[in-house]
């Protein structure tokens, strides 16, 4: 344990949550990041801190590369860090180098569910740059499926499952695996 009360390890051994937009990142890295004392943070808003504008700003002012350079060079600062929980934006398995970089890091949990349950979940759609019209968003979700799966380490099924559920199956997998 470091000297701010959380869980640490030897090493960098951050647990990276990845998924599509409103699967529950975010929502899971808290959650057990309270339950296990595991400091968590989540790459949307450090690459805001980075940028100094919100997600939203930075893709209409600057476009979306400017973005995931952003989002690129939070996962490269994290390397000095310790056994976070990280919430991934949904787009960090585009880049091959944010793959590696999470691999170098530690181990990758994907969220898996529908579009449906993304709809469902998913607030304020109109402030997000990412969630276009309905067979935009279906074409992203099919395109992304395959990377989500390819760089998963653990699958975590979200689908019919309260975030208790989500955060009690996926803290015994990790506990289990020793990443907690
Ligand atoms: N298992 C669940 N069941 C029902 N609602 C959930 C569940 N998990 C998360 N939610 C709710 O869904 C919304 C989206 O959750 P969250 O912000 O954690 O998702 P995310 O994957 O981080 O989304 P984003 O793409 O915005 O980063 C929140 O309102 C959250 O309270
Ligand atoms: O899925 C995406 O491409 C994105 C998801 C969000 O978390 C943000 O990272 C941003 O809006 C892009
Ligand atoms: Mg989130």
């Amino acid at each position: 344990m470091n000297n701010n009360g959380y869980v640490t390890h030897e090493g960098c051994d951050h647990v990276f949550f990845v998924g599509f937009l409103g699967a529950g990142k975010s929502t899971l890295a808290r959650n057990l990041g309270r339950l296990y004392r595991r400091r968590y943070v989540d790459t949307d808003r450090l690459a805001e801190r980075l940028l100094r504008k919100t997600v939203s700003e930075c893709f209409h002012q600057d476009g979306e590369g400017r973005f995931r350079d952003a989002e690129t060079e939070v996962l490269r600062r994290l390397r000095d860090e310790r056994s976070l929980l990280v919430s991934c934006g949904g787009g960090i398995v585009e880049r091959e180098e944010n793959c590696h970089l999470m691999h170098e890091m530690g181990a990758v949990v994907f969220l898996r569910g529908s579009l449906q349950d993304s709809a469902r979940q998913i607030q304020h759609p109109e402030k997000r740059p990412d969630w276009g019209s309905s067979g935009e968003t279906r074409a992203l979700f099919e395109h992304r499926m395959p990377l989500y799966e390819r760089t998963a380490d653990y699958i975590v099924e979200i689908t019919g499952k309260s975030f208790e559920q989500v955060a009690q199956e996926a803290g015994a997998l990790l506990w289990e695996e020793g990443l907690l």
